[in-house]
């Protein structure tokens, strides 16, 4: 364990046996650290004095570089007052415990403990266990476990006890399947909201939607969805938005474009629930091809895309027309004919100020929240002037239920502080629209695998001048392959946006993720920031925040462990703090 600088970080880790780690058990003596018990779980209870909320806790599990170093569970935190002292803990995780599954975590307020379980690993996953190189797993769960403890406390208090609980160890242990949990939304309503990042969406491979507005019109027959009677869902302490009684697609608009008018987003019922069923089984086909989705960790001309979990959990895959066209996807297609005419021809005609340039749109993005406290932060879609103008989304979720948690909370453009959030329920069919260059809009953490497509629609002018911008940036500097290419001539596969990183990207995101989810040493990182090509330096010393390669490489060398821990705590954590050099874009 590595003491925090100012303040004694205890750390008591022990085993706990499966009858202590079952809630409904009575109290047994526990397990030393030294007996591990057969099932049961591995539990590290860190004390953090000083820290009041968890929302100021990182947390994470790092393997090292070092073959054979064991992998550990990281802690940072800052302390009320005085200045906020820096604690940090790193504790080694035993063999026979299985770092990538946590079992449990519970925030204690009042004693400023956090406390994680590891599930015991199984004779044949401990082998498997080991760190295989793969880093994508690095900084996943208990991170967004703790975002969601963030959630869940703070200053209004009151619904979830169990966070500030003392007492009984197992009081308010989690079950990660979220089998157990209530909604992770606190109760006010109110999320801790990270400083907002300026962040976006990716159009991954823009398209021209096909043929022209006519021939979509009359395409556009919406056949095979219908709008049905919403409901209204209930969760723990607060209402939910959802949708109002189905209308044709001519009324529905007029509903939708009150609206937008009214408070710059909207939602409805737009398909039943059957028809988000067979959707549904449609798209199970390309299950396999969703990569996680990626934000833009830099600024707009030097950055990396890559996926960081705790700002967006997402798995994403990108339809492209080639895929919906196959004749596999009819259901899919008829909803998006649907959704092109209620955008195109009555949206537009609606709300002609914002609306009425609008003429393409980008694929289709189906996206899947795996449950387990995904989430995206806080951001708006289009914060470059991309061309992209309206964010429609609709809802594949034929069974949810408030306490399944994942609401899109929606803030008015104005909503600096993010108290004025209204959360809109991702329940079946459900569509929801917002302005995708004005609208702050998160994930709230969700509890179950989550599912809904979403498309960009383009205004004309905004997307004509992105398109000449990009074509001299691309002509100044290849690195326009991460832009969107509006016919698609930027890839074949549209899914993997990394395909379309360069070598040099390629590199740097690599550095980026070793960065975050390996605990280097400095000379460690120097040595590996030396070996960068010339352009992947520069990429990666602007995502540190460093004004030019070689003061990256001079201040690695010179950092202390615990510097180098705060920089890689500031990138990890970005979208929570949103680090002032950084642009988030997604
Ligand atoms: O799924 C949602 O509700 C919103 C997702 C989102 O904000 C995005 O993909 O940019
Ligand atoms: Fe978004």
């Amino acid at each position: 364990m590595t003491a925090g600088e100012e303040r004694p970080v205890v750390v008591k880790t022990r085993w706990v046996s499966a009858e202590e780690d079952e809630p409904s058990a009575p109290p047994r003596g526990n397990a030393t650290a030294e007996e591990r018990p057969s099932g049961g779980c591995f539990e590290a209870e860190v004390s953090l004095p000083g820290v009041t909320s968890a929302e100021s806790i990182v947390a994470e599990i790092v393997t090292a570089a070092e073959a054979g170093a064991p992998p550990s569970l990281y802690v940072r935190a800052k302390a009320d007052g005085g200045g906020g002292a820096s604690l940090s803990a790193d504790v080694p995780l035993p063999d026979g415990c299985d770092h990538r599954e946590i079992s449990a975590v519970k925030w204690s307020r009042k004693r400023s403990t956090l406390r994680v379980r590891f599930a015991a690993s199984s004779p044949a996953a401990a082998g498997g266990a080991e760190d295989d190189g793969d880093d994508e797993d690095g900084a996943g769960p208990l991170a967004e476990y703790l975002r969601m403890l963030g959630v869940r406390d703070g200053e209004a208090g009151g619904s979830e006890p169990e966070l500030e609980e003392d007492g009984d160890p197992r009081d308010g242990v989690r079950d990660p399947a979220g089998e157990k949990r209530e909604n992770p939304s606190r109760a006010d309503g109110k999320t801790p909201q990270p400083t907002e990042p300026t962040k976006q969406t990716p159009p991954g491979r823009a398209v021209r939607a096909s043929g022209n507005k006519k021939k979509r019109r009359k395409n556009a027959a919406g056949r095979g969805v219908a709008a049905t009677p919403g409901r209204q869902l209930e969760t723990p302490g607060r209402q939910l938005e959802t949708t109002r009684p189905g209308v044709s697609l001519s009324e529905l608009s007029d509903d939708l474009a009150a609206q937008l008018h009214a408070r710059g987003f909207a939602h409805a019922q737009f398909i039943t629930r059957d028809a988000v069923c067979v959707v549904r089984d449609e798209i199970k086909r390309v299950a396999p091809l969703y990569t996680d989705g990626e934000i833009w960790l830099g600024k707009h001309d030097a950055g990396a895309q890559i996926a960081v979990k705790s700002v967006r959990g997402d798995r994403v895959f990108w339809m492209d027309p080639a895929t919906a066209d196959g004749g596999r996807f009819d259901a899919m297609r008829s909803m998006l004919r649907a959704i092109d005419e209620l955008v195109l021809d009555h949206l537009a005609r609606a709300c002609p100020k914002r609306l009425g340039g609008l003429a393409d749109r980008t694929h289709a993005m189906l996206a899947e929240y795996p449950g387990r406290g995904s989430r995206f932060v806080r951001h708006v879609d289009n914060t470059g002037r991309d061309g992209r103008r309206l964010t429609v989304l609709c809802y594949l979720n034929p069974d949810y239920a408030g306490e399944h948690g994942g609401a899109l909370k929606v803030y008015d453009a104005d909503d600096a502080d993010g108290s004025r959030g209204v959360e809109v329920a991702p329940a079946a069919g459900t569509i929801a629209m917002f302005y995708a260059d004005e609208t702050p809009h998160e994930v709230l953490p969700s509890a179950r695998s989550r599912h809904s497509f979403t498309v960009w629609y383009y205004d004309e002018t905004e997307f004509k001048d992105a398109e000449t911008r990009r074509g001299e940036a691309a002509a100044a500097d290849s690195r326009a392959a991460h832009m969107p290419s509006v016919d698609g001539s930027g890839g074949s596969d549209p899914g993997a946006t990394l395909a379309a990183l360069d070598a040099s990207d390629r590199e740097a995101q690599a550095f980026v993720r070793r960065m975050m989810t390996q605990r280097l040493t400095p000379a460690g990182a120097a040595a590996a920031a030396r070996g960068l090509g010339e352009r992947a330096l520069r990429t990666v010393a602007t995502v540190f925040g460093a004004p030019d390669p070689a003061s990256f490489v001079v201040a690695l060398t010179q950092m202390s462990q615990s510097d180098l821990d705060e920089l890689r705590m500031e990138i990890t954590s970005m979208g929570m703090d949103n680090a002032p050099d950084a642009e988030l874009v997604a």
